[in-house]
């Protein structure tokens, strides 16, 4: 089960979700609580160990700026939430990037991971972010292909039920691993991880 540990903010966040086996950090770059800037982004890119993937988060934001921030920090792949045309990703990934196409599930969302050029597909809650759950029998008769990721208001209590469910490739969670909105509970990572190996 792949794992993503979305809006870090510190070294020791970094630190605790790589030593718990954490596959992918995210940072973002989105306007949030959990907003980093640049340099902070660029530090912590640089505290990520290189086997444990860095992925900048973005939310309707122009390609260009998109692209300068994910160079100038370093992330190693862009996720990209809200209203990107086709023609968004095809920019990003001529020059180079490798991405996430995050989006809530709507009868005409593409649930094939890959469509538009994408590594993986996030499927998340209408509002990312938020910690809030969706309803996951959506899914029921469209099961999504490849490396798709499962995400909005998963926990260290609920994740396996999530998985059994719908059966994702991976997870992404935030709101769940935390004290308060924005702050990363290191416990809760832990926790979670650890349940969602034993998935
Ligand atoms: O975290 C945010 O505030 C945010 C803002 C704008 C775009 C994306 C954002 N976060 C993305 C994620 O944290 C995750 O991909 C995912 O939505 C998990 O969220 P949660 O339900 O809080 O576990």
């Amino acid at each position: 089960m792949f794992t993503k540990v979305c809006g870090l903010r510190t070294e020791a966040d970094v630190a605790t979700a790589a030593e718990a086996g954490a596959d992918a950090v995210g940072f973002v770059f989105a306007a949030s609580p959990r907003r980093v800037d640049e340099p902070t982004a660029r530090r912590l890119v640089a505290a990520t160990p290189p086997s444990v993937l860095t992925v900048g988060v973005f939310k309707d934001m122009p390609t260009g700026e998109v692209a300068a921030l994910a160079r100038a920090s370093g992330v190693g792949a862009v996720q990209l939430h809200g209203d990107y045309p086709r023609s968004a990703f095809d920019d990003l990934l001529g020059q180079g990037f490798r991405l996430v196409r995050a989006t809530a599930l709507t009868p005409a969302t593409e649930v094939t991971t890959g469509a538009y050029g994408e590594d993986m597909l996030l499927l998340d809650s209408p509002v990312a972010g938020s910690g809030e759950r969706w309803d996951l029998t959506a899914l029921t008769g469209r099961p999504p292909t490849g490396h798709w990721l499962l995400a909005g208001g998963l926990t260290p209590d609920n994740v396996r039920a999530a998985v059994t469910e719908v059966a994702p490739w991976g997870l992404d969670v935030s709101s769940g691993v935390e004290s308060s909105r924005g702050v990363k509970d290191h416990g809760r990572i832990r926790a979670f991880l650890a349940a969602a190996r034993t998935t």
